[in-house]
């Protein structure tokens, strides 16, 4: 059936030239033509949002020149996208580019003066990379003959807490959505959206974490009850490995909600980990779609996990740079207040926890947390319990996890997981399955971690060709 509504967001690889922006709008536009309305959802240029975290963090030291000329060169960028996309030196949208170029250094500047670069200041600038490419956007589908309209993720609607760096949608978003995109719709205008971001009740700029561009997507496609939400990529769908890492990964064509959480929370970089939260109530679809290749199905994320390739496990993924912090001395003080002590100092630290183990003997719990967030999980740890307990560290580790709603109540799962480890002289630190069986993940030492993942993709013939069965 004809969709009437689509979302369609197009990531930094897919904004990342004048060429490939061009290549993006044709896609929006193919629909368009079709009688499909269309919102269209946009990162940054590839590589911009690196360049100014990098930028924000040299002001914060005090180098201003540094952080000056990382602005200087994204000015170019994005002065020469426009320009081939056809805007004239003094259009409109050249003057806006250039207006936000000078409001982001005067950003940095305040930030260099301060020497203190706080959350909220740090989503101001690394908003930009998304508010600088929504006009280029525009322009794109003007060019090709559509009218576009560009907006920032709070003009769009999208409301959120203060939770800077992270942040959630408050549940009044939906229906400013709704409100602030439907006009622009009816009236035959694409609106064009930066992703990546929101803006608190006081207007605030606040970003929605890495890869928050999908999530922008899928917000926008619950509140305007879109048939579908496509996420364009420069994959050919969500995959059974990382295809950098496994040259025979291999497309998934079926995946449930459940599933596409899990594969991102452990490390599939292809889809944010909420980003299919929005859209779980509401049963609308989500395609990762290959934007080199349009015509390919790419991979359907649907309520219904409904399973007809015969692989108990979908996907291998890993998260790198983790690091171990375990607590010992547990046992003499009793493993409850110790485990409530634990979850409380690294609740209060707002730490991403990817698995948590006690030892059977009860004197130790092993937390998995990434490497960046340990110093403070171990800051609160040591603060929030008991002086006799021991906090260590142990850096360099990775996580690597095998995902899929088939392995339920699967038997020789993990056996196969464990003897594909063995093979690949894979020495294992920590196991953890969570009761919904809907992955099995083991922490290893980070080194192994690319040939671990190829041996365990092998193992369960995910490159490909018929199930091995368990
Ligand atoms: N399981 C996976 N399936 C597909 N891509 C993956 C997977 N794991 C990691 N990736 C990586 O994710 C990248 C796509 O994500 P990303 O670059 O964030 O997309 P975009 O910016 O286009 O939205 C791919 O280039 C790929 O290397
Ligand atoms: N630009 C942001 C948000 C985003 O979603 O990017 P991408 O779609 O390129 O992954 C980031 O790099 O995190």
């Amino acid at each position: 059936m004809q969709p009437t509504l689509l979302v369609m967001k197009f990531g930094g690889t897919n904004m990342g030239d004048s060429a490939a922006i061009r290549h993006s709008a044709s896609l929006a536009t193919r629909s368009l033509r079709e009688g499909v309305k269309v919102v269209v959802v946009v990162s940054a240029m590839a590589g911009v949002t690196n360049q100014l975290l990098k930028l924000a963090d040299a002001a914060q030291a005090g180098d201003i020149a540094a952080a000056n000329d990382e602005i200087a060169a994204m000015r170019t960028r994005h002065f020469t996208a426009a320009q081939e996309l056809g805007a004239a030196p003094d259009s409109a949208a050249v003057r806006e580019i250039r207006e936000m170029h000078e409001t982001l250094r005067q950003a940095a500047y305040g930030v260099y003066l301060l020497r203190e670069l706080t959350p909220r200041s740090r989503d101001l600038i690394v908003a930009f990379g998304e508010r600088l490419s929504a006009p280029l956007m525009s322009l794109a589908l003007e060019q090709g003959g559509q009218r576009a309209r560009h907006l920032t993720g709070g003009e769009a609607g999208i409301l959120t807490d203060t939770n800077f760096g992270n942040a959630k949608p408050l549940p009044g978003t939906y229906a400013r959505v709704g409100d602030r995109l439907s006009g622009f719709l009816s009236a035959g205008v694409t609106p064009v959206v930066s992703g990546f971001m929101g803006e608190t009740e006081k207007g605030a700029i606040t970003t929605l974490g890495r890869g928050g561009t999908d999530f922008s997507a899928t917000i926008i496609g619950k509140a305007l009850h879109a048939d579908e939400v496509w996420a364009w990529k420069d994959v050919d769908g969500v995959m059974s490995a990382d295809p950098r890492v496994v040259k025979d990964a291999r497309n998934i064509e079926v995946l449930s909600y459940g599933e596409v959480m899990e594969l991102a929370y452990f490390g599939a970089k292809v889809l944010h980990p909420l980003a299919v939260t929005p859209l779980q109530d509401s049963g609308i679809p989500l395609r990762v779609k290959s934007a080199a290749d349009p015509d390919f199905p790419g991979t359907l994320v649907q309520a219904a996990a409904h399973d007809e390739s015969g692989h108990p496990v979908k996907a291998v993924t890993a998260i790198r740079n983790v690091s171990l912090v375990t607590v010992s001395g547990a046992g003499e003080l009793g493993i409850p207040e110790v485990v409530s002590g634990v979850f409380n100092a690294i609740s209060r630290e707002n730490v991403t926890l990817l698995m948590v183990s006690q030892s059977s003997s009860m004197s130790n719990v092993s937390l998995a947390v990434p490497s960046s967030d340990a110093e403070r999980a171990i800051r609160a740890l040591r603060a929030g319990l008991p002086q006799e307990l021991r906090v260590e560290e142990q850096s360099g580790v990775a996580v690597l996890a095998i995902v899929g709603s088939g392995m339920r109540g699967q038997k020789g799962v993990s056996a196969k997981l464990f003897k594909a480890l063995a093979l690949a002289d894979v020495n294992i630190l920590m196991i953890s399955q969570g009761s919904s069986e809907l992955n099995i993940s083991v922490a290893l030492d980070g080194a192994q971690v690319d040939d671990a993942t190829r041996s365990v993709h092998a193992a369960f013939d995910l490159g490909g060709g018929e199930a091995a069965g368990v």
